[in-house]
């Protein structure tokens, strides 16, 4: 099978979704398009609600939010799958979830079979022709993630070894670098980075900048402006819906 068509897929709490997270999305196309990989879309898939974080909104504004922002970003979708299970999931599931998902796709198309195109994630009829079908195509799931959240593999109890483990192998990463951080090194420490390191693609972030949906949220709640830290529609319906204490600001 070929693994040169990749979807990527980011989780996190988007809390809210700011202009950081669309740009990774952006830089980590880019970066990989240019090592000959064909990025075929994007996916966000919000934690579920149970996912515990201080401040978390509920994820019915944090999928409209991420909607919203996701106007000017057309190849990446939201996949509410994840909010939408009784409890919170590893993102080992998740990942195996969206790679399922594709799978049963790519073999109805390869068997003729009518499939419904809105259910595609993004601009996959697009980036997919016949001849490649008729190959061995597949399509590989890829986490998309910053580099606080690898970083955060080494956090004791937070994921299981096991986890960790099939992520990189089975999936694989695409790591944007973020202020203070040093992914190069953290992957040499660790023996099981290292192990899968052709899985891992480190994309370096030069125009670094420490935009965080924490510090979106402080700046709402003191009434300072966000303006070009989240997008205007984010910024519109956090205010609407009073959310991260705007109300009657
Ligand atoms: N400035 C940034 N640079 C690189 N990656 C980022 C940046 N901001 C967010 N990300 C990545 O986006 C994904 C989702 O992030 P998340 O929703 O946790 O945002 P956050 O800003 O880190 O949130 P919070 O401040 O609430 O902890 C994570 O993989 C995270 O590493
Ligand atoms: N064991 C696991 O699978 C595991 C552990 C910690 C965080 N996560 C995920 O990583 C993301 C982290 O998001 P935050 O950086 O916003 O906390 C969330 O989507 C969360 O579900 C997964």
């Amino acid at each position: 099978m070929d693994n040169k068509h990749i979807v990527l897929l980011a989780t996190g709490s988007f809390n809210p979704p700011t202009n950081m997270h669309l740009r990774m999305f952006e830089i980590a196309r880019d970066h990989l398009n240019h090592l000959g990989f064909t990025v075929c879309g994007g996916l966000i898939s919000p934690t579920h609600d149970l996912y515990k974080k201080k401040d978390l909104a509920p994820s019915i504004h944090r999928c409209a939010m991420i909607k919203q922002a996701l106007v000017a970003l057309p190849w990446v979708k939201i996949s509410d799958w994840e909010v939408k299970q009784s409890c919170w999931t590893t993102t080992r599931n998740v990942l195996q979830y969206h790679q399922n998902f594709h799978d049963i796709i790519i073999s109805s198309i390869r068997n003729g079979d009518e499939v419904d195109t809105s259910l595609f994630p993004v601009q996959f009829v697009k980036n997919i022709n016949a001849k490649d079908l008729n190959q061995n195509m597949a399509i590989n799931i890829r986490l998309l993630c910053g580099a606080d959240l690898l970083e955060s593999f080494a956090i004791p109890g937070l994921w299981k070894d096991d986890d960790i483990e099939a992520i990189v192998r089975d999936f694989g990463l695409v790591v944007v670098s973020r202020s203070g951080s040093n992914p190069h090194k953290f992957i040499y420490e660790s023996d099981i980075l290292t192990k899968y390191m052709a899985n891992i693609i480190v994309v370096t972030e030069w125009i670094s900048n420490e935009i965080s949906s924490t510090k979106v949220r402080r700046a709402l709640s003191r009434n300072e402006s966000v303006k070009f830290l989240i997008s205007d529609l984010v910024e519109s319906y956090i205010k609407e819906h009073g959310l991260f204490g705007t109300l009657n600001k």
